[in-house]
């Protein structure tokens, strides 16, 4: 018996209630409240991966899992898709068969909106080149985890305005009160576009999100330093001088002298002494690892929201 399925291919397509529900189901699978029940059982789940993953693709495995599905694999080189075949068809043929497909690709996430023409098949975004709504769940999952709710936090995003800083923004500023403050090296900054939308869900829910390109005059009093590695999977950088752009954009044991009361997050993978010192992200305040444990408790909750029907 086939359900019909929910997509979540942008943090735009969850109404509050939902991306707080997933949120607040994440923890308890994180904290074990959720007695191994296996709803997805008789289920099957594609992963789809164009580009490298480890925390995305392990988790998203191991939710599918561990909730009952059984999961098929489909690596860079495996689809037609590499022979010509168009994406339409290849969700039209995927529909037939799958429950749900999680799909990092390398194009834009229209080509996810193309496979999720199907109403009885999910179509999870694992990262497009510009937005990781999956990240941010997981994140939203660690920050509520570690504080006890969201609403009111003020956190800091240093470095490049990737696909996560877009997928932070149009999630932390639907939490009343919080302030989210991207400083982000000029040329390198989030999607205008997406910024906009952020400040729209800002104003709609009391909160705050601000960018800057220097790291002059740093807001005070804050929860949390975010920042990511300079290299975006799957792009480059064609300025050859692009990490003197980058290099005043680093957390380093320095600046967190003056912030020692926040968190470090970081959505990995790290490149110590690079974005970050080591001493910062090894350190006692960093939650960076547990972020990527939530991963999986955050990827059940989100298989659960856009199965269960
Ligand atoms: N946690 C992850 O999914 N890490 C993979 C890469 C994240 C980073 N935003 C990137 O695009 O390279």
């Amino acid at each position: 018996m086939r359900h019909d399925a929910r997509d979540l291919i942008s943090l735009t397509d969850l109404a509050d209630e939902d991306l707080q529900a997933i949120v607040l189901r994440g923890v308890d699978h994180a904290a074990g409240r959720t007695g191994g029940e296996r709803p997805l059982t008789g289920r099957v789940v594609g992963t789809y991966f164009s580009k490298t993953s480890t925390r995305t693709r392990t988790a998203f495995t191991c939710a599918a899992l561990r909730l009952g599905a059984q999961v098929i694999a489909y690596g860079p080189g495996d689809l037609q898709l590499n022979t010509g075949e168009s994406i339409e068809d290849t969700g039209r043929v995927f529909a037939a068969m799958l429950d749900a497909v999680v799909a990092r690709t390398a194009g834009p996430p229209a080509e996810l909106r193309a496979m999720a023409a199907h109403p009885r098949m999910a179509v999870v975004n694992a990262m497009t080149a510009d937005e990781h709504p999956t990240q941010a769940l997981a994140d939203l999952t660690t920050l509520q985890e570690r504080f006890g709710g969201i609403e009111g936090l003020r956190l800091l995003y240093v470095g490049e305005g990737n696909n996560t800083a877009a997928a932070l923004a149009l999630a932390l500023t639907r939490f009343a009160g919080t302030h989210l403050e991207l400083r982000t090296p000029p040329g390198y900054g989030v999607d205008p576009a997406v910024l906009e939308r952020a400040r729209i869900l800002a104003d709609g829910h009391g909160a705050v999100v601000a960018e800057r390109h220097d790291m002059a005059d740093l807001p005070g009093d804050l929860d949390v330093v975010y920042t990511t590695r300079w290299q975006t999977t799957g792009t480059s950088k064609p300025d050859p001088d692009w990490r003197s752009v980058f290099a005043p954009f680093r957390v380093t044991a320095e600046l967190w002298d003056d912030h020692s009361k926040a968190v470090f997050m970081h959505d990995l993978p790290a490149h110590r002494g690079e974005e970050v010192d080591a001493d910062v992200l090894d350190g006692p305040a960093s939650i960076a690892f547990t972020q990527a444990e939530n991963k999986l408790h955050s990827a059940m909750a989100v298989l659960e929201w856009c199965m269960r029907g």
